[in-house]
């Protein structure tokens, strides 16, 4: 059996301008995978193929052995892709646990119909779900905020929110994109040991679009390089580092 993700030689273009270059990359069942590169090298475009918001012109995504290109978003992530936002999408006069239970949205069973009707199996999945999310915001040290407004809160704390939103859903993969960004150095250190052991205890895949190279360098058992929309290095985070298209990629963008 193939991996948990599977990309395959993906091309996007917008205009004239080709945001993909036929990038292939996998995750395993449960592995960190970090995916860098400079500004503009395609590392949000590529996560967006991913979850179903832009649709590759070339080339194939498959999740547990199933292609994926051209699934509307909200079957995408039924199937157990999950993702964070650079910019938070919380609700920001909504609690945080109300935060978190819209996060489940998709993945509660019966739908529409049966919730208008009420029926007595979507109250059980609802108190199921209350009490799931209440778990998941103890293990996220965010148990004493349950009941606060989100708009209230500092900017750590609403990372943490926005992880907790996107894993009520038991995601097999997910995509968080630039967690470090606006926090300081020890709330980045909490990160990366809570991302480590979201993969270790809850079996999820992670892909990581990072800028700050310690907590990539940290969490990640592989790293995945894009330039230009190419992907120009794949491997031990270690070796990577050292790999000189990857220090000129960087350089060169820098000047
Ligand atoms: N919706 C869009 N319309 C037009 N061009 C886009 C769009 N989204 C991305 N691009 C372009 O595609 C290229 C790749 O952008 P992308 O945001 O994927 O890079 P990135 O690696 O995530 O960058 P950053 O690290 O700055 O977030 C850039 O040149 C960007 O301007």
């Amino acid at each position: 059996m193939g991996a948990l993700l599977e990309v395959h030689d993906v091309e996007l273009s917008f205009g004239g301008l080709r945001a993909l270059d036929g990038p292939s990359l996998t995750v395993g069942e449960g592995e960190v995978v970090g995916l860098i590169g400079p500004n503009g090298a395609g590392k949000t475009s590529l996560f967006n193929c991913i979850g179903g918001l832009y649709r590759p012109q070339h080339g194939s995504i498959r999740f547990a052995g199933r292609e994926i290109v051209g699934l509307p978003r909200h079957r995408i992530a039924a199937l157990g892709i999950g993702r964070t936002f650079q910019n938070l999408g919380l609700l920001a006069s909504r609690t945080v646990l109300d935060n978190v239970l819209a996060g489940a949205y998709h993945a509660t069973r019966g739908g529409w119909w049966a919730t208008a009707l009420a029926l007595p199996n979507v109250a059980r999945t609802e108190r199921a779900t209350r009490e799931r999310a209440l778990d998941l915001l103890a293990e996220l040290s965010l148990g004493d905020v349950a009941g606060v407004p989100v708009g209230t809160l500092p900017f750590g704390t609403l990372k943490r929110i926005e992880l907790a939103r996107a894993l009520i859903a038991n995601p097999r993969l997910l995509l968080v994109d630039e967690p470090a960004n606006g926090l300081v150095h020890g709330e980045v250190m909490e990160l990366g040991a809570t991302l480590r052991r979201l993969a270790a205890e809850r079996g999820a895949a992670i892909l990581l679009v990072e800028h700050h190279m310690g907590l990539v360098m940290s969490v990640s058992d592989r790293v995945a390089v894009l330039d230009f929309g190419r992907l120009i290095a794949e491997g031990d985070p270690r070796i990577v580092a050292r790999d000189p298209q990857v220090v000129a990629a960087y350089l060169g963008r820098a000047a």
